[in-house]
């Protein structure tokens, strides 16, 4: 079957060799590498994804652990290739839903990370912070929430009266709605003053803009485990900047830009990370609450409320390669799966 939708990147994908092939210690391919392994791991990913994702130290120790990687070609059906105890996948197109939920009915017991109506959740900006606003995590010591925002869906005219009505303070960071992997997706702007609010681009999310002292914290969810991260984010504005700027500020994709602040000589006050159990309680919240288990949450502290969370972007199957020890927190992540699969065989569940 051939998928359509995603072309380019379908295109080229059929071009991609599968990256355990690249590795120093290639592990056979295929049918082979199934019969060799414990545990089959099956991916339909973009090419850019294999490349950051599938680095040679993950498939060096997916290797000596018993897990291979086996590239999914999307124009044959899933049943006549692996099989498979487990597919991960981050591919946006309708076809591919459907293709992989019909697939799953017949094979349930494959593992498919994650569920493709789940995953869809995150690819709508509205929609992928609900959970979180309607969590409650605020305690006496620390709130988590999220930063007022608007959704416009047309007219561009209308946003100031939009606005207005919703009582939104200026600066607004302005976001695409829908976030399908294009880099336009990630293609932000800022919003100075209320007569610029026109220019902009519907679809869009408006989110207030909280200053935050130019870190940000990236959470990272690898089932039950979760890693912290400091990035590089944008800088406070002040009142001086709203009085002396006006106009909309394109903002090229900014958390891609954004370098680790992780050894950065930092005021310890921003640099201070949320409190392990803030984040434990928001991880398995989340992970039940979106039905996800690979995910990253951008995290901001507000600037001068030391323990004011907001939560601004929930992405699925993230940049994990950038996340240092990646390669075993993964594995170990894969091994349990499969671990747990093999226990419901034996008790016959
Ligand atoms: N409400 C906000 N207040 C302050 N800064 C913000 C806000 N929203 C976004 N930012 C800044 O802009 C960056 C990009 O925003 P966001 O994470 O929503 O976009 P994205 O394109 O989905 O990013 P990613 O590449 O992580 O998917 C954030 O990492 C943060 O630095
Ligand atoms: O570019 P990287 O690999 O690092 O990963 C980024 C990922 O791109 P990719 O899935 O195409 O790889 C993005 O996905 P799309 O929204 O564009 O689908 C989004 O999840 C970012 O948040 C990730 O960056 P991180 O938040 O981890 O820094
Ligand atoms: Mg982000
Ligand atoms: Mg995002």
């Amino acid at each position: 079957m051939r998928l359509h939708g995603d072309v380019s990147d379908d295109e080229e994908e059929g071009a991609v060799m599968d990256p355990a092939l690249l590795s120093p210690s290639s592990p056979p391919a295929g049918a082979a590498a199934a019969a060799a392994s414990r545990l089959v791991v099956g991916y339909a990913l973009t090419k850019k994804k294999v490349k950051s994702f599938l680095q040679p130290k993950l498939l060096l120790l997916a290797r000596k652990k018993g897990i291979s990687f086996i590239s999914i070609d999307e124009t044959r059906p899933l049943s006549e290739q692996g099989p498979f105890d487990i597919i991960l996948h981050k591919k946006t197109s309708k076809e591919w839903q459907r293709f992989l939920e019909d697939y799953h009915e017949v094979h349930p017991e494959v593992t498919v990370l994650d569920p493709p109506n789940a995953i869809e959740h995150l690819n709508n900006r509205q929609s992928m912070l609900e959970e979180v606003a309607d969590l409650n995590l605020s305690s006496f010591y620390e709130e988590v929430c999220t930063p007022r925002q608007l959704v416009i869906m047309k007219d561009p005219s209308s946003i100031p009266t939009a606005v207005a009505m919703a009582g939104l303070t200026l600066p607004l960071v302005a976001k695409p709605l829908v976030v399908d992997g294009t880099s336009k997706s990630h293609e932000l702007s800022l919003a100075y003053d209320e007569a610029s609010l026109p220019m902009l681009d519907p679809p869009l999310v408006l989110q207030e803009f909280v200053n935050h002292g130019g870190i940000l914290f990236k959470v990272y969810i690898i089932g039950e485990a979760i890693q912290v991260v400091r990035r590089f984010s944008l800088p406070d504005v002040n009142t001086y900047d709203l009085l002396n700027n006006v106009g909309i500020y394109r903002l090229p994709r900014v958390s891609c830009a954004a370098a680790s602040a992780d050894h950065a000589d930092l005021d310890p006050r921003i640099a201070e990370l949320p409190p392990r159990p803030l984040l434990e309680k928001l991880g398995r919240e989340l992970r039940g609450r979106l039905g996800l288990r690979l995910f990253n949450i951008d995290m901001i502290r507000e600037l001068g409320a030391n323990d004011r969370y907001y939560i601004i972007d929930i992405n699925y199957f993230p940049g994990y390669g950038k996340m240092p020890g990646y390669e075993h927190i993964f594995t170990d992540f894969l091994q349990s799966l499969g671990q747990n699969k093999y226990q419901r065989c034996l008790s016959g569940g």
